[in-house]
């Protein structure tokens, strides 16, 4: 399963987590039903003579069988399509427990069962065994679904009290012990889920700092190499536009001369913060392309808007400066800005190149000035 297909949200997890072990889990059940009504009705004294119901038994299996088959896990892996899934996923497994529960009951009660009795009987054994240990998500509707395979047979039994006690006693005590049985395991599965989730939650955190730059906290250079070429794709595939702004603080390197490794630090920190106040669009990328360079992408932003954005961040840089370390610092930037065209760029590459050109003439210019990138 790729890692895009698990959800992320911690709650959303836990019911994923949940329909993919009861879809897996519940997939063979159905088959033993039939069988064990089969047997049970096959080996009865006279199956010709109970045709009809030995066929509708077959019938209501087979049906309850097709439909855990048919039953599908949702395409949408929202909160409450996961639940709806689960609800009716769990009425089917209801519905099978009851009528596998009143079979039997029906096995023990009448005379024609007799020589399948047994079948039965261990069927029901097997049956509520597998619900404790495999369907223990579920602690409620598990004790529910056992009691639905086991009431109707001890209330059968209960009705030949006089013959029937041991067997009744025996399935009683066996009944407490699985009750106990899935108590423990219900607890084991919330712990493994619990785990599971902190290990995915530990990946996400993992792999959100192996894209942030520490110093900043905007995005780094990794992030913009995966990031970049699939708004380059979707902007195409949409016809939406793709502003590119770089940014490169001039004369940064007298910065760290003059006052300190420490301030020029500080510097590109409040810079990127700077930065955050201009660029406040959800949607805006910020990054740190690396060293004293920066980059904005902005989905659904015109070339001119861009522009204007752009150029506001450049004059009050240029007015203002920054406040560093309780002291006023005077700073500019240049910066080259672009639109992505789908005639003019060939690839992501290429329209990187063609708005870090206009950087690299923002440059030649003078610096603390905005050029916008050619098109052919
Ligand atoms: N304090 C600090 N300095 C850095 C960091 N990364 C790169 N630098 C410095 O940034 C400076 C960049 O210098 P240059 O590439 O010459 O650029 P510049 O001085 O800004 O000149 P122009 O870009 O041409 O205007 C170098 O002195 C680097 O050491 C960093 O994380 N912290």
């Amino acid at each position: 399963m790729p890692d895009s297909a698990i959800p992320h949200q911690p709650h959303t997890f836990a019911l994923w987590r949940e329909a993919q072990d009861t879809r897996v889990r519940t997939r063979l059940g159905g088959i033993y039903y039939l069988l064990a009504w089969l047997l049970s009705w096959l080996f009865s004294t006279a199956p010709s003579d109970m045709l009809l119901s030995g066929l509708l038994g077959t019938a209501l299996f087979t049906l309850l069988l097709a439909l855990r088959w048919l039953h599908r896990l949702p395409q949408e892996e929202s909160d409450s399509c996961l639940r709806a899934w689960i609800d009716r996923h769990w009425s089917l497994i209801l519905v099978t427990s009851l009528a596998w529960g009143l079979a039997h009951a029906w096995t023990l009660y009448s005379t024609q069962f007799e020589p399948s009795r047994l079948i039965a009987t261990l069927s029901t054994v097997a049956f509520s065994t597998a619900m404790a240990f495999s369907f223990s998500m579920r602690k409620g509707r598990c004790i529910l679904a056992m009691l639905f395979l086991y009431l109707p047979g001890l209330a059968a039994l209960g009705l030949h009290w006089e013959t029937q006690q041991a067997l009744l006693i025996t399935l009683a005590f066996y009944l407490s012990y699985l009750l106990l049985a899935l108590s423990r395991s219900h607890r084991e599965y919330q712990a493994t889920l619990a785990l599971e989730q902190e290990l995915l939650y530990q990946r996400e955190r993992f792999d959100q700092l192996s894209r942030t730059d520490n110093l900043t906290q905007l995005g780094n250079r990794l992030q913009f190499n995966t990031l970049f070429p699939v708004l380059v794709a979707s902007a195409q595939r949409v016809g939406s536009p793709l502003s590119l702004v770089l940014l490169d603080i001039d004369f940064f390197k007298r910065i760290n001369d003059e006052f300190g490794h420490a301030l020029g630090d500080a510097c590109l920190a409040a810079f990127a913060e700077r930065m955050r106040a201009t660029f406040r669009r959800d949607s805006d990328a910020l990054l740190r392309l690396g060293g004293e360079e920066f980059a904005v992408l902005m989905v659904d932003t015109t070339l001119e808007q861009a522009r204007e954005l752009g150029e506001q961040f450049r004059q009050e840089l240029s007015s203002h400066g920054l406040e560093v370390q309780g002291r006023h610092q005077p700073l500019t930037t240049s910066l080259g800005v672009g639109c992505f065209d789908s005639a003019n760029d060939a690839s992501s590459a290429a329209f990187f190149k063609r708005v870090d050109d206009a950087l690299y003439r923002a440059k030649a210019n003078g610096r603390d000035c905005l050029v916008l990138a050619d098109l052919d």
